[in-house]
């Protein structure tokens, strides 16, 4: 789940950029990149890491310009090659860099059809730079010298026809301006921004309305399922919805995990969501639990936190912080292996034991995937002394792999494939397994904005709404991206692109 942001200002853009992707950075820690335009000449900084590890001061001096964009990655195809960060570029027409948030379900075909069709050599696996071809192809065949807003419209009409899956993008096209457009079914969010100056408007589009508030601007609207945003270098903005017929279904795992509770997606504040989450799974522990004595309501740092004050509150029980969040060690769900996951939970968390010693403990999470954190937590949790430790997760099971931007791509990787709640409760040893019910969930969501009448649920219930996804697409992702199929070493990809700033 990848964060993406672009700014055209009338000022420098580097010290926004960098801004936003730092308040982006929980939704990839794998890489990070930033490409400015500065008169007629594209600057980019790219490299694996935190979004503080990979600009120095040097590399701001550098990223000059009004106009640019970034990019934090959290890998879902290709490898976590160095030469699979992002910003991609490509030389023509025009000069085009390019992020793009989300996973394109028909890769396996396109990179075919962009070699025999458009003559165009991919040199990574990324499904990125495959997009990025195909929107340079779309445009490079409609536009003439000067690209019109016209054109840039048709060619992201175009791009909607051959492409699926999810995806959310902004790129910056030498001369021109930036374009961001969002799939068809808008799964991955986009929301776009502005800022009144003394020298006119500036914009900006950001996979999340908080990196908007942080770097100064006003959240104007979401960018709409299968709309184009195309902002003129010198600050016109120009909007198309370029598909006949968009379905509104955003992910619903954005307000479960990775969105920060402080984002409003698709109208939902994220941290209501959250509460109302809270609220359907008390109301449901209340009815299904009324005779267990627990003691105390625990979060799970820290996605959980809000979700677990509210059980508190329904339950009427006293709500505990029972573990303590190492505040530098990052999320662990979108680390890139199990091992490094499995430790990192132990590095990440550990108990007050006074909170625990004597007592029945209610442990809430927003969601239980592999059972990474459960299990240690549960583990931890016993050897503080809890007498009884029992389990909520504010999201139903997890059964089936997200092949829409989130790195599940095995069902065997996840604790509740052929499982049932009691065979779970056993692998993680809790006294007790509650999860939210898929109804309540998206009830919870809705409830923030009744316009949505459908969210994108597939790892809940099986069902992919671009219609594309089979059994045979599944097996072939779980060979190419399990665990075990990641363990297997590659060979280092090279960078063909533009100079990269120096790493040294
Ligand atoms: O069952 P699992 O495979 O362990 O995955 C689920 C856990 O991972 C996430 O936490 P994470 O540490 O990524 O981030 P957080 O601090 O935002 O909760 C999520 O909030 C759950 O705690
Ligand atoms: N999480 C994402 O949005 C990933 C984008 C893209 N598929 C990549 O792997 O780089
Ligand atoms: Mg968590």
């Amino acid at each position: 789940m990848c964060g993406i942001l672009g700014i055209v200002g009338k000022g420098p853009v580097n010290q926004a950029l960098y801004d936003g992707l730092t308040v982006l950075q929980h939704r990839g820690q794998d890489a990070a990149g930033i490409v400015t335009v500065d008169n007629g000449m594209f600057h980019l900084r790219k490299a694996n890491g935190l979004v503080r590890d990979v600009f120095h001061s040097r590399h701001m001096q550098r990223l000059t310009g009004n106009f640019g964009i970034g990019h934090a990655r959290y890998p879902t195809a290709g490898t976590s090659s160095s030469a699979e960060a992002q910003p991609f570029y490509v030389n023509s027409p025009f000069g085009i860099a390019f992020a793009h948030n989300g996973n394109l379900t028909n890769a396996h075909e396109l990179a075919d059809e962009v070699f025999r069709i458009a003559r165009r050599h991919i040199n990574t696996t990324s499904d990125s730079e495959l997009l990025l071809n195909i929107f340079a192809h779309e445009l490079q065949s409609i536009a003439g010298l000067t690209l019109q807003p016209d054109d840039v419209f048709q060619a992201v009409s175009r791009v909607h026809k051959k492409i699926k899956g999810a995806y959310a993008v902004v790129a910056a096209i030498i001369g021109n301006g930036m374009v961001a457009f969002r799939d068809p079914n808008g799964i991955r969010p986009l929301a776009l921004g502005k800022r009144q100056t003394e020298l006119g408007d500036e914009y900006m589009v950001a996979s999340e309305s908080v990196a908007l508030d942080v770097v100064g601007f006003s959240f104007v609207r979401d960018v709409a399922p299968g709309e184009a945003i195309y902002v003129t270098e010198d600050g016109q903005l120009h909007t198309r919805q370029c598909v006949d017929n968009p379905s509104h279904s955003p992910c619903i795992f954005e307000f479960v995990y990775f969105s920060r509770p402080d984002s409003f997606i698709d109208g939902i504040s994220v941290y209501a969501s959250r509460v109302n989450m809270g609220r359907k799974l008390g109301q449901k522990i209340a009815r299904e639990w009324a005779d267990l004595d627990i003691d105390v309501v625990i979060p799970i740092p820290e996605t959980s936190n809000d979700i677990a004050l509210q059980i508190a509150q329904e339950l009427n029980l006293p709500y505990r912080q029972g573990f303590v969040k190492n505040r530098y060690i990052g999320r662990t769900f979108i680390m890139p292996g199990q091992t490094q996951r499995r430790k990192s939970v132990r590095r990440k968390l550990n108990a007050i034991s006074s909170e625990f010693a004597g007592k029945n403990v209610l442990l809430v999470d927003d969601s239980i995937v592999r059972g990474t954190t459960s299990e240690q937590i549960i583990t931890m949790a016993r050897e503080s002394g809890a007498k009884r430790v029992y389990f909520a997760s504010a999201a139903p099971e997890i059964r089936f792999p997200n092949v829409y931007g989130i790195d599940m791509p095995s069902a065997n990787e996840l604790i509740a494939y052929g499982r049932e709640i009691d065979e779970i409760c056993e692998l993680i040893k809790a006294d007790g397994l509650i999860f939210q019910d898929i109804e309540d969930l998206v009830e919870a969501v809705r409830e923030e904005n009744p316009q949505i009448t459908r969210f994108e649920t597939s790892v809940f219930d099986g069902i992919y709404i671009t219609g594309d996804v089979d059994q045979e697409y599944l097996n072939r992702l779980d060979m190419l991206r399990s665990d075990n199929a990641k363990q297997i070493p590659q060979m280092e990809l090279c960078n063909l692109e533009m100079h990269n700033l120096d790493s040294d």
